[in-house]
């Protein structure tokens, strides 16, 4: 039997006002770590939002779970399967960790009777079991971001979404955050990680895309995209320089059309 993806993107386009940002784009999302590289500006964002349900296809197509996605009704109920930490997530500044973990959970219409428990399992997942009484308006810049990976991942979603998920965090919090992606997705979930971090894409992703100007100029694994790498000089990391290929000389042409 034919198990189909966790998400599947035909022939999306997606923009703001006249502007069009995302163009005849297909894509499917299996359960294992997908890490999405992209220039600033690339769509990553738009491409997410489309994903985690919260701005509709202009056009084409939205699958999640085996099912389509083309009204509201349908969007809510895939959204309790998704979870969704945006580069900038809003919170009360008033609430403790284990609020707003507790408040996303609710928000995803996790059972009531869950919460409690499943909010102490998302907060352990990140180091944040003893601090669960902090404010969230007294965190560092890396707690913040735990913080939103716990709320994120409250309930074992089956399709996580991660929009720069490791700015901020130190060294030692990154591993953790890899080795928790990882498991994640050898339980089935499908993880989208997008990053301008190659290190992590390295480290934890099955599947490497690089979104350019809407497009995607590539799909493999992140040691392919590490064999296109043109000769590096010392202390290059070949990601990069993969990466670099794949878009071609983009500063250089910056520099050009100054
Ligand atoms: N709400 C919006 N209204 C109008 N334009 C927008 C809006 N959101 C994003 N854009 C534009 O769409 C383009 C793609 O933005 P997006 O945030 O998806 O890129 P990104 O790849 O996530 O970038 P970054 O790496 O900088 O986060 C950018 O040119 C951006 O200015």
């Amino acid at each position: 039997m034919i198990t189909p993806p966790i998400a599947r993107l035909t022939s999306l386009t997606q923009g703001y006002g006249g502007r069009s940002i995302i163009q005849d784009l297909d894509l499917s999302i299996q359960p294992e770590v997908t890490g999405l590289l992209g220039p600033n500006g690339a769509g990553k964002t738009t491409l997410f939002r489309t994903l985690a349900t919260i701005t509709p296809p202009r056009s084409g197509h939205l699958e999640l779970f085996g099912g389509p996605v083309s009204n509201e009704r349908q969007a809510r109920r895939a959204r309790r399967r998704i979870g969704y930490l945006p580069q900038d997530f809003g919170y009360y500044p008033a609430f403790s960790i284990k609020d707003f973990v507790s408040y996303c959970a609710w928000l995803r219409e996790v059972p009531s009777k869950k919460v409690d428990s499943l909010t102490r399992e998302a907060l352990a997942a990140v180091g944040l079991a003893d601090r669960a009484q902090e404010r969230m308006k007294s965190l560092s810049g890396g707690m913040l971001r735990r913080a939103g990976i716990a709320a994120a991942v409250v309930g074992s979603p089956s399709l996580l979404l991660l929009d720069e998920p490791t700015v901020g965090l130190d060294p030692a919090q990154r591993l953790d955050f890899r080795e928790l992606i990882r498991s994640l997705a050898r339980a089935g979930t499908a993880v989208v990680l997008s990053t301008h971090l190659v290190e992590d894409v390295g480290a934890a992703c099955d599947t490497v895309l690089v979104l350019d100007d809407g497009r995607i100029r590539y799909r493999g694994t992140p040691q392919q995209l590490a064999e296109l790498a043109t000769p590096t000089a010392p202390g290059d990391n070949p990601l990069e320089r993969g990466y670099m290929t794949v878009l071609g000389d983009q500063w250089s042409n910056a520099g050009d059309a100054r």
